[in-house]
Parts: structure tokens; C-alpha cells; sequence
């Protein structure tokens, strides 16, 4: 068996097509969805996803604003930023770029940003709600692989989901959506025993673990969807998943590349989700194109 691709950039472009739409219908009525990205000190990866999400919020049809701080900036200096963002009407999502330096307290800092622009869905607040199944912005890359699994016509409730990682921006969250689409969901982990036992018992394998090609055909069950969150480099320097691609992709079912899979639905679910704030601003009568 060869597995069928699930390519992040074709359907990220189709949700992002949709984004459009609702962006220029949103205009017409006379608000324009803003979107703000803190960036602090100069970490070429990060560099990099903060571009990209200027670039994709633009060509979305959104205001973009960028604010690029110093590695050295004081932890209240950075709180201040964000309470000027969160009282700015022309703005509907604020994100800051993790990882931070270590001297600024990151939970601090994701507190600080208001639950109704915090886009990125971090907040405990908005963490809470998505627990509990209320409408909120379900984080970016959880909530793209979700996408993707839907919009590739695979089938979730009843299915055993096996997530290998607990980070709370991607393992945890993972784990809740698939359960609230009535998986069964297993969290595995570095301190999990036997891990390969669980992960072949999966028929939905999603593998955030950090390590470059650790997920091996020997890891997987014959016809399993395999989704692989990593971002990590070769002994080569090439840009490679936590999932060995070419060993998996003879067993699976389905698979996504790295680059090329997530990554990109990330970004996407960025703009869905400020799009979402500014619909609802609008909705409350708080977003006009004359606060810009
Ligand atoms: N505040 C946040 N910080 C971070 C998040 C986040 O969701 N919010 N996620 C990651 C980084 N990230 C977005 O910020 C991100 C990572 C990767 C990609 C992506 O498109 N990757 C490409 C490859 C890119 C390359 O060539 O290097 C791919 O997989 O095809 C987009 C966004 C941590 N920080």
C-alpha cells in the first residue's frame, strides 16, 4: 500500500479561499478584519512564520500589523504592548510569536492577551471553552489538522487516535477535538512505556514528539492515517517531520508530508480565527472601517 498525500498547501489554499470571501463580505459591511503580530528578538524560524503570516493576512484582505521587539525588552514593557493592542478597535487578533526569551514568563504574557483577540486560542479562558465544546478560537494547529482529517473524507468518531506529545499549543488540544468528534483518544508521551505498542494500535496516528524521523513502519498499523506535526532537520540540514516518511508511507492509509502538510494549515487557521473575532465584533457592533 502507498498512501494517499493529504497536502496542508491545497487545502489550507480552499480554506483560505473561503477566508476571502468572508473577509471582502465583511469589508462591504464596513469592518476590516486587523490582525497584529508581536515578534521578539530575532530567531530565524520565528522570523520566518511572522513573515509569512503578514504575507497571508494581506493577501487574506486584512489589515496586518507587525511589532518586532528587542531579545532584551523587559517583561512589563512587553505587557504594556499588549494592552495597547487590546485596546486597539482596528485590531481583532493578537499574537505573540512563541517560543519567548527565558527572563519573560510566556503564561504571563498569553494571560495578558484579551480573550476576545487572542487568536492564537491560548488563553485559558478560551482553552476552557474548548474543553467544554463553546464556541472560541480552538488553536491554529490542532485545529488545521482537524480540517485537514475532514476535508480528506476520513472518518473520526469510534476511530482509536493515538497522540504522541502533551505540549499545550499542540498534544493536548489534539487530543480534545478528536475526542469531541467521539475518537477514542490515547495520549502517549516521553515517559510512556512501550510507546510503539500504543502507537500501532492507532487508526489515527498524530505524532508531535520533537524528534527528527522517530516514527518508523514499525510504529504503525496497516491503513493507519498518519499526521505528522514535527519540524525538525536532518543530519543533512533538510527540513524533515517526526515521522520516518518513507518507511510510513508504505503502511499507511494516508499521510502528511513535511514541508508542506500542517505547517501551512497553521497560518491558515491564524486567519480563520481573526476573521471569526472581526465577524464577531461586527456582530456587536464594535468593528468600523472609520477605527483604522
Ligand atoms: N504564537 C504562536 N507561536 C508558535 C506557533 C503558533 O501557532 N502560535 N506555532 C509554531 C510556529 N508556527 C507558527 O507560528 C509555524 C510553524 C511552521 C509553519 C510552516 O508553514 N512550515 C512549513 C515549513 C517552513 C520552513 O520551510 O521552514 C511546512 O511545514 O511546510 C507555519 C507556522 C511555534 N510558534
Amino acid at each position: 500500500m502507498t498512501a494517499k498525500v493529504i497536502s496542508g498547501v491545497e487545502i489550507g489554499k480552499e480554506i483560505r479561499d473561503e477566508i476571502k470571501v468572508g473577509v471582502d463580505k465583511l469589508i462591504d459591511s464596513g469592518c476590516k478584519p486587523g490582525l497584529a503580530v508581536i515578534l521578539v528578538g530575532e530567531d530565524p524560524a520565528s522570523q520566518t512564520y511572522v513573515k509569512n503570516k503578514e504575507k497571508s493576512s494581506i493577501q487574506a484582505g486584512m489589515k496586518s500589523e507587525q511589532i518586532k521587539l528587542p531579545e532584551t525588552i523587559s517583561q512589563k514593557e512587553l505587557l504594556e504592548h499588549v494592552e495597547k493592542l487590546n485596546n486597539d478597535v482596528s485590531i481583532h487578533g493578537i499574537l505573540v510569536q512563541l517560543p519567548l526569551p527565558s527572563h519573560i514568563d510566556e503564561d504571563l504574557v498569553i494571560k495578558s492577551i484579551s480573550p476576545d483577540k487572542d487568536v492564537d486560542g491560548f488563553h485559558p479562558q478560551n482553552v476552557g471553552k474548548m474543553i467544554i465544546g463553546q464556541e472560541t478560537f480552538l488553536p491554529c494547529t490542532p485545529h488545521g489538522i482537524m480540517e485537514m482529517l475532514e476535508r480528506s473524507g476520513i472518518d473520526i468518531a469510534g476511530k482509536h487516535a493515538v497522540v504522541i506529545g502533551r505540549s499545550n499549543i499542540v498534544g493536548k488540544p489534539m487530543g480534545q477535538l478528536l475526542l469531541q468528534k467521539d475518537a477514542t483518544v490515547t495520549y502517549c508521551h516521553s515517559k510512556t512505556k512501550n510507546l510503539a505498542s500504543f502507537a500501532k494500535q492507532a487508526d489515527i496516528l498524530i505524532a508531535a514528539i520533537g524528534k527528527a524521523k522517530f516514527v518508523t513502519d514499525e510504529y504503525v498499523k496497516e491503513g493507519a492515517v498518519v499526521i505528522d506535526v514535527g519540524m525538525n532537520r536532518d543530519e543533512n540540514g533538510k527540513l524533515c517531520g517526526d515521522v520516518d516518511y518513507d518507511s510510513v508511507k508504505e503502511v499507511a492509509s494516508a499521510i502528511t508530508p513535511v514541508p508542506g502538510g500542517v505547517g501551512p494549515m497553521t497560518i491558515t487557521m491564524l486567519l480563520k480565527n481573526t476573521l471569526l473575532s472581526a465577524e464577531i465584533a461586527q456582530r456587536e457592533g464594535k468593528c468600523s472601517l472609520l477605527q483604522e
